[in-house]
């Protein structure tokens, strides 16, 4: 629900509603008997300001309802990934490790129905709680989430070849070595590291077959807007973690 205040104040609140239940909002209490029923996008008015009812988006799908079990890639940073990664219809992409599965949604929006995504994932609980959310979010269809460990070679023999990779693990550059036989000759790899250190590590430990092509972080900040004040807001997402691009090469005789 997105509420507007009489005073201008705007706020969206995450619910799942209830026939018996009440929300309390910037703009007054609605209940959900006044919202069931109705369809998406009504919007419901009354003295202390307006109610929108929508269907969460995506970006809402993971931010409100999604279960967190490990560090999740907010969309700042996990769409930049997925069009630097080439998530389109018909790509073929690893990524390890899933985690909650907030980075693997975003890929499978872009590579679905006709692309596949091989996700692997050392720790089934995370596993599990990734295939719930992604299940929530309808694309578990394009996606093929497997138990191992992407630094075993064995993990990954026989699932390319890749288009391109995505890797959020705390020792990236381990990986690298392993999956490389099963990666295109120049596609991308995308790593994200959360800490100046593992970059640093991921530098200075660069298995032969890849090249290092940038790294960047992202920032995105609100906008206020009040008639006759619009301005940056106060509130910023900084810093979340390093993107890094590499691309795989190979040398010829
Ligand atoms: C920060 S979380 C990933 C979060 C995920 N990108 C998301 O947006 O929800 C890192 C995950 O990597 C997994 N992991 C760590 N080492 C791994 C490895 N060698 N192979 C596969 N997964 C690994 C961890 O168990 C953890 O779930």
């Amino acid at each position: 629900m997105i509420a507007e205040s009489a005073k201008g104040e705007r706020r969206s609140y995450y619910v799942r509603v209830s026939e018996g239940s009440a929300y309390s909002t910037i703009a007054g209490v609605v209940t959900g008997r006044s919202i069931l029923g109705k369809p998406w996008g009504v919007i419901l008015r009354s003295r202390l300001g307006t109610i929108a009812v929508v269907k969460p988006s995506l970006a809402e799908l993971m931010e409100g309802f999604y279960e967190r079990r490990t560090q999740v890639i907010y969309p700042k940073d996990s769409g930049m990934i997925a069009v630097l990664v080439g998530a389109r219809p018909g790509a073929r992409l690893l990524e390890a490790g899933v985690g909650s599965g907030f980075m693997t949604t975003v890929l499978a929006m872009g590579l679905c129905p006709t692309g596949r995504l091989i996700g692997l994932e050392v720790r089934s609980e995370n596993l599990e709680t990734a295939r719930r959310n992604l299940e929530a979010a309808g694309l578990l269809d394009c996606v093929d989430l497997r138990l191992g460990d992407v630094r075993n070679p064995a993990s990954v023999e026989g699932l390319g070849p890749f288009d391109g990779v995505v890797l959020d693990m705390p020792d990236p550059w381990r990986a690298l070595e392993s999956i490389s036989g099963e990666v295109k000759p120049s596609a991308v790899a995308v790593v994200f590291v959360p800490t100046s250190t593992q970059l640093e590590k991921l530098i200075t430990n660069m298995p032969g077959g890849w090249v290092l092509q940038g790294a960047f972080e992202t920032m995105a900040r609100t906008v206020l807007m009040s008639p006759g004040a619009v301005r940056p807001g106060e509130w910023l997402a900084g810093f979340t973690g390093y993107i890094v691009v590499l691309r795989r090469v190979v040398e010829t005789q």
